[in-house]
């Protein structure tokens, strides 16, 4: 199969579509963002990358972040993370507050902002908040094996100043419990763990361990287990795209994770890391010419878990 071949057909069918969909306006920071970029990087289990499109433009990861503070939080709680975020798709949008009082403060999984924040608060434990920046960063570096990535601080600083209804799931979920440390503390982690700015490649790099039972095969560490990486890759495959997840499953057939800046991770097990990037989103807040890559790639490569 001719990987560089695909990439290259698949940026080609985009190119006069670029700048579909909107970008993150919520986010006076990602607001400025130029829509007209698209970028797709996709790297083997055997360690080949192929590129196209913008695929080393930084981007604002945002809550592709969800993946790997999980990752994080399963490492130090382990199975007890279930305790205080659940495992079902919340079919409501990424920021919702709704199904939170039914629920008392236990959000339906990790990758709605409500169970993301509790999975922050847990990495946090035992840590000040500068510190376990530094951790998430660290472990960024490490998976993607690349020290220049950084996190864009005016961008978590933008989301510091705006982020109303993340206050709100906060405060709520403190009010049920739910929290260990103050709001100002959990978010402040959470606004910049999202702000980390990350390109295509270096973004399929770090998420190669899921794609390989739990271990990067670019440098031998293993991260986490194999039955770890299935149970990861399987709440990305039924939550990783909020109140889309049902329908990206059906038309791309791997695990995602999407966040508002427009990239999304796939995992094809046993195969690869893709990374794809395009700042518009279409309107469950997902990016629209990512998503349709991605459908592309699932049907020219036959990855999708479902079969081919
Ligand atoms: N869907 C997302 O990427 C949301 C992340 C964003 N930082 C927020 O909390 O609103």
């Amino acid at each position: 199969m001719d990987l560089q071949a695909i990439v290259d057909g698949i940026v080609a069918e985009m190119q006069p579509r670029f700048g579909e969909g909107k970008v993150a306006d919520y986010i006076p920071e990602l607001a400025r963002i130029d829509p007209n970029q698209f970028g797709i990087a996709i790297t083997t289990v055997d360690g080949q990358t192929y590129t196209a499109g913008h695929a080393d433009v930084p981007f604002s990861i945002q809550s592709i972040s969800k993946v790997f503070m999980l990752t994080l939080a399963l490492g130090k709680a382990g199975e007890g993370v279930w305790k205080r975020v659940g495992r079902e798709p919340s079919g409501s949008s990424f920021n919702s507050i709704v199904q939170l009082e039914h629920e008392h403060g236990i959000p339906r999984n990790p990758f709605i902002n409500a169970g993301a924040i509790v999975v922050t608060d847990m990495v946090l434990s035992g840590y000040k908040p500068r510190e376990a920046i530094g951790e998430f960063l660290r472990f960024m570096r490490f998976l993607a094996d690349d020290d220049s990535i950084t996190i864009d601080h005016k961008v978590a600083g933008s989301e510091q100043t705006t982020g109303y209804r993340n206050f709100a799931l906060a405060n709520f979920m403190r009010g049920f419990g739910n929290l260990e440390h103050n709001v100002e503390m959990v978010l402040g982690v959470y606004f910049h763990q999202c702000a980390l700015a990350m390109n295509c490649v270096q973004l399929s790099h770090a998420g190669l361990y899921l794609a390989n039972r739990g271990t990067n095969p670019l440098s031998g560490f293993s991260v986490v287990s194999p039955k770890r990486a299935r149970r990861i890759n399987a709440l990305m495959l039924t939550c990783g795209h909020y109140d889309g997840s049902g329908d990206f499953a059906y038309r791309v057939g791997l695990p995602g994770k999407s966040g508002v800046g427009g990239g999304i991770l796939a995992i094809a097990p046993g195969k690869a890391s893709i990374a794809v990037w395009s700042p518009g989103l279409n309107k469950v807040g997902n990016s629209a010419l990512g998503s349709e890559a991605l459908e592309l790639l699932a049907s020219r490569t036959g990855w999708s878990v479902f079969g081919n």
